[in-house]
């Protein structure tokens, strides 16, 4: 039988949860506080630009078992599960902010009539589930309602096959028991032998931390040692590549680059020092990733200035890609974001292509001079600056842009481009981690 479910909050996690759930063949109700959204949900435009989420949309709105709605008592009216999938963002002290959940719940307890599954699918500090059963204890009778903890593991950019393909479903109850409801929501996974993992709360919401923490981990490590490798003449790919091929590192998340941004990463990283602080655990380890990650993206700045030979007055600099990585538009902690800021506080102009995140950048950098196309950001550009690993830009025709630029000086924070081929064509060329060539 298809179960009921309420989505609540229809941003990147909550859009695909809608979809993926209710292609599941779930019955999905998606509600939002953000009225605009909803109106262009409910006509079949996914928002945010996420790759087959139009379709995945538009199928399920089809079928009818996919819906929206701006009015709680609708979206919750025959629900047997509410998915929470609303923002947790950063706090000033870095912890994470969980009015938004706080809201839901609020809403929830005011109208809940009869027995409810609360789904917490926003990531959420250890100790968050149990205290949402302590609140809504507080607020409802505590047989009307029973927590689980789902974290989700979706990139995006990649969202709809990470939903329909995860590598695990991480389920949190509060005896670490199975639970049936959530078993059937999942059925189309089981059915192709997903691994379940079925723990405590708390169990779960570590899992969450711990995937993010380690993955941000790895990316800070490949930085600092391409750092090294720039320095001794070294080529960083070369160097992952080697480690990769050892089954016990594994090739992946060893790309060096500007920094991990991202909607999650930085919160996430920054929330989990905190939890270990509040408990007298100290995350040496995490503290110090934070705040390499922090010194790596200065140093990209400070690597453009060099290649500026530091005299930034009256200078242009065209930045290719905005998004914090590519097929996204999201903008949040991108690296582009550093760069832009340091940039424009000294005075410099800045021109700017993104085949996706111009719109969401435009709301941050209004002054700066964006481009429909790669070619125009470039011209009489002094430097530029590749943010975003975009395929636009591994093919870039360094002809087109020789004519384009007023210098010849190619900055690839994602090492996308061959540097041979940059240099042969006269360009100054530096990457991350590989400085020139016969490397
Ligand atoms: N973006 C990602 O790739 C992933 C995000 N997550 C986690 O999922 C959660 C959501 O993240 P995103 O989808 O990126 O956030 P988002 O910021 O894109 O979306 C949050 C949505 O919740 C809505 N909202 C806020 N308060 C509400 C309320 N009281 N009632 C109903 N709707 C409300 C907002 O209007 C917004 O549409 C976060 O905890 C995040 O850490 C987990 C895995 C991947
Ligand atoms: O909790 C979350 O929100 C999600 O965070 C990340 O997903 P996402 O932020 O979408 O993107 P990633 O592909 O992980 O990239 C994050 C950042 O790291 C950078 N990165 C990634 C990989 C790499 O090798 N090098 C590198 O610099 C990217 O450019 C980007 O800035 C995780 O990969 C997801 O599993 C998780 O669900």
């Amino acid at each position: 039988m298809a179960i009921k479910i309420a989505v609540i909050g229809t941003g990147y996690v909550g859009i695909s949860t809608c979809v993926g759930l209710s292609d599941f063949g779930n019955i999905v109700v998606g509600f939002d506080i953000d009225d605009n959204k909803i109106k262009r949900l409910s006509s079949g435009d996914p928002v945010i630009y996420e790759n087959g989420m139009e379709y995945y949309l538009k199928k399920n709105l089809e079928t009818g078992r996919l819906s929206f709605t701006s009015d709680f008592k609708v979206a919750l009216k025959d629900a047997e599960v509410v998915f929470l999938a609303v923002g947790t963002p950063e706090r000033e002290d870095g912890s994470a902010d969980l009015s938004q959940i706080k809201s839901a719940l609020d809403a929830i307890a005011e109208i809940i009539d009869r027995p409810l599954v609360i789904v917490t699918k926003s990531t959420v500090p250890a100790g968050t589930n149990r205290w949402i059963n302590d609140y809504m204890s507080s607020k409802v009778d505590e047989n009307l309602f029973e927590v689980v903890s789902n974290p989700e593991f979706l990139r995006e950019g990649k969202a709809i096959h990470d939903f329909f393909h995860p590598d695990r479903v991480v389920i949190g109850t509060k005896d670490g028991k199975e639970n049936p409801i959530m078993r059937d929501i999942y059925r189309s996974l089981y059915l192709i032998e997903t691994p379940f993992i079925w723990c405590n709360w708390e169990t779960a919401e570590l899992i969450k931390y711990a995937s993010n923490a380690f993955l941000a981990t790895k990316i800070t490590f490949i930085n600092q040692m391409a750092n090294l490798a720039e320095e001794m003449g070294a080529d960083i790919h070369k160097i992952a590549k080697a480690m990769g091929m050892d089954g016990r590192i594994s090739s992946k998340f060893l790309h060096p680059g500007p920094g991990y941004g991202g909607s999650c990463f930085p919160k996430d990283t920054k929330a989990l020092a905190k939890t270990g602080r509040k408990v007298g655990v100290v995350m040496s380890l995490i503290e110090e990733v934070i705040s390499s990650n922090e010194t790596q993206k200065e140093r990209m700045i400070e690597k453009a200035k060099r290649l500026l030979e530091n005299n930034i007055s009256d200078k242009k600099v065209a930045v290719l890609g905005l998004a914090f990585k590519a097929e996204t538009d999201d903008i949040r902690e991108s690296p582009a974001i550093t760069i832009v800021k340091g940039f424009l506080k000294e005075g410099v102009k800045i021109s700017a292509h993104d085949p996706k995140a111009v719109e969401n950048f435009k709301k941050l950098f209004p002054y700066v001079e964006y481009y429909d196309n790669a070619y125009d950001a470039c011209k009489n550009a002094n430097l530029v600056i590749i943010c975003t690993e975009w395929n636009d830009y591994r093919n870039l025709d360094l002809d087109e842009i020789s004519r384009n630029v007023k210098e010849k000086k190619i900055l690839d924070l994602r090492n996308v481009l061959d540097p041979e081929s940059a240099i042969k064509k006269g360009f100054v060329y530096e990457g991350v981690g590989r400085k020139g060539v016969n490397l």
